[in-house]
């Protein structure tokens, strides 16, 4: 790749949302705006046919090459946020090189997810280059299917028992859905008009309850104004990718627990991580977070006859977990709605220590903020969120699930 230093970097929107949410009808839409305006798009598609190529190209009128001034490259076959990220990389490295526009904009799969996207720009490859050498990232734009959303979040609650995929198998859908919610700068909740308004309130209530920061925007047939959408630079490293509720969650708990060092339960309050004025999402529509942490290990099969069975109205739960079987590994637990998933990968440091395969000395900083003796890292630290749920109830639930 040629030298990159003397290129100015255009901004880039990256439009990402879950098959069929209306990123292509939204980006024709945009194009529809674009009179005058100096505009590339790359297209990304995990099929080999790249339709939506083909459906911009036909909102221009043309053959989508440098009609007005736009560009339209079509990335083919793969995703951005992984087989396909060199080429996204040359795609911008080639645009950005040219000088001739002054905004990109990327649509990418259906199945990309915004956190590996971003990454492209913020992360540096064994080369020591990425995507922010050639442009800037301005904004993480989610679309969502308003319908389809709730449809999925509403078959668990009618099922009224959580689900554990296989392990190995492929991801659940509304786990991906979830994710592409929390990780944006604006959330596009489209297809408006298929969702009555209780509804469309109802699902804005359920996103400021995964993502307080993004902008959300209602629109139909991806109708959105362009200087709404593209006209201010939104995405920043720190807050985008932290911006989901679990993981400010995570992220604003005082080391507290550590310094508590008792067997037990040793704090439960959602007051330690957050202010006490209760947020409009809790107050209308009843999404709550509630923090859980621990100093015991889980009967692994007790927390999850939990996961499965209790927590009725659990949206969205992650965190890590520390059980009686597998003491050295550190478990991750993930819920989307009627889908639980527990994973280990990784190992506690206390283990670490305890094996001799890492001294004491060597412990990072966080990790020494959090220790006790005689568990050293392990614990419970879970975040849960969802509708009506009750904080007194979920905490007994899992202290009974405690060893
Ligand atoms: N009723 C309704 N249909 C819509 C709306 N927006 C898009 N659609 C339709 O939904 C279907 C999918 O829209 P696309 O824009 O192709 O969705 P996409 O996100 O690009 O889909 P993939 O590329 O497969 O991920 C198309 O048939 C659109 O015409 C809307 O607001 N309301």
């Amino acid at each position: 790749m040629s030298d990159t230093c003397s290129i100015a970097r255009p901004p880039v929107t990256v439009f990402c949302g879950f098959l069929g949410a209306g990123k292509t009808t939204l980006l024709t839409h945009l194009l529809t705006q674009a009179a005058g305006r100096k505009w590339a798009v790359v297209v990304n598609d995990v099929a080999s046919l790249n339709i939506d190529v083909s459906l911009v190209r036909g909102s221009e009128g043309g053959d989508g090459a440098g009609s007005e001034g736009r560009k339209i490259i079509d990335l083919g076959n793969g995703c951005v946020c992984c087989s396909s990220r060199d080429e996204l990389g040359e795609a911008l490295a080639e645009l950005a090189a040219t000088g001739d526009y002054e905004h990109i904009l990327v649509e990418t799969t259906g199945v990309a997810e915004p956190r590996g996207v971003a990454a492209l720009f913020t992360q540096k490859n064994p080369f020591g280059r990425s995507l922010s050498d050639f442009a800037r990232l301005s904004a993480l734009v989610s679309v969502i299917d308003a319908a389809h959303f709730l449809r999925e979040w509403r078959a668990y609650q009618e099922r009224g028992h959580r689900e554990f995929p296989a392990p190995g198998g492929t991801r659940p859908v509304f786990e991906l859905m979830l994710e592409q919610a929390e990780c944006a700068d604006v959330l596009v909740l489209n297809k408006c008009d298929l969702a009555p308004e209780t509804e469309l309130a109802e699902l804005e209530g359920v996103l400021r309850g995964l993502n307080e920061r993004a902008e959300i925007v209602r629109a139909e047939q991806g109708r959105v104004d362009e200087g709404f959408l593209l006209g201010r630079r939104r995405f920043d490293a720190q807050e985008t990718l932290k911006a989901a509720t679990w993981l400010r969650t995570l992220n604003r708990l005082a080391p507290a627990g550590g310094a508590a060092g008792v067997a037990g339960v040793v704090i439960n309050a959602r007051k330690a991580a957050t202010t006490n004025a209760v947020p409009e999402h809790e107050r209308k529509f009843g999404i709550r977070t509630v923090i859980y942490q621990a100093r015991r290990p889980f009967v692994e099969e007790k927390l999850r006859a939990f996961l499965v069975n209790e927590a009725e109205g659990l949206l969205r739960a992650k965190g890590f977990f520390w059980t009686r079987e597998r003491p050295d590994e550190m478990g991750f637990l993930s819920v989307a709605g009627g889908v639980a998933r527990m994973d280990y990968l990784n190992y506690w440091w206390a283990a670490l220590v305890g094996s001799g395969k890492v001294r004491m000395d060597e412990r990072p900083e966080a990790i020494q903020a959090v220790w006790a003796e005689p568990q050293g890292d392990r614990r419970q630290e879970l975040v849960f969120i969802g509708t009506g749920l009750e904080e007194g109830k979920i905490t007994a639930a899992l202290e009974a699930c405690l060893a």
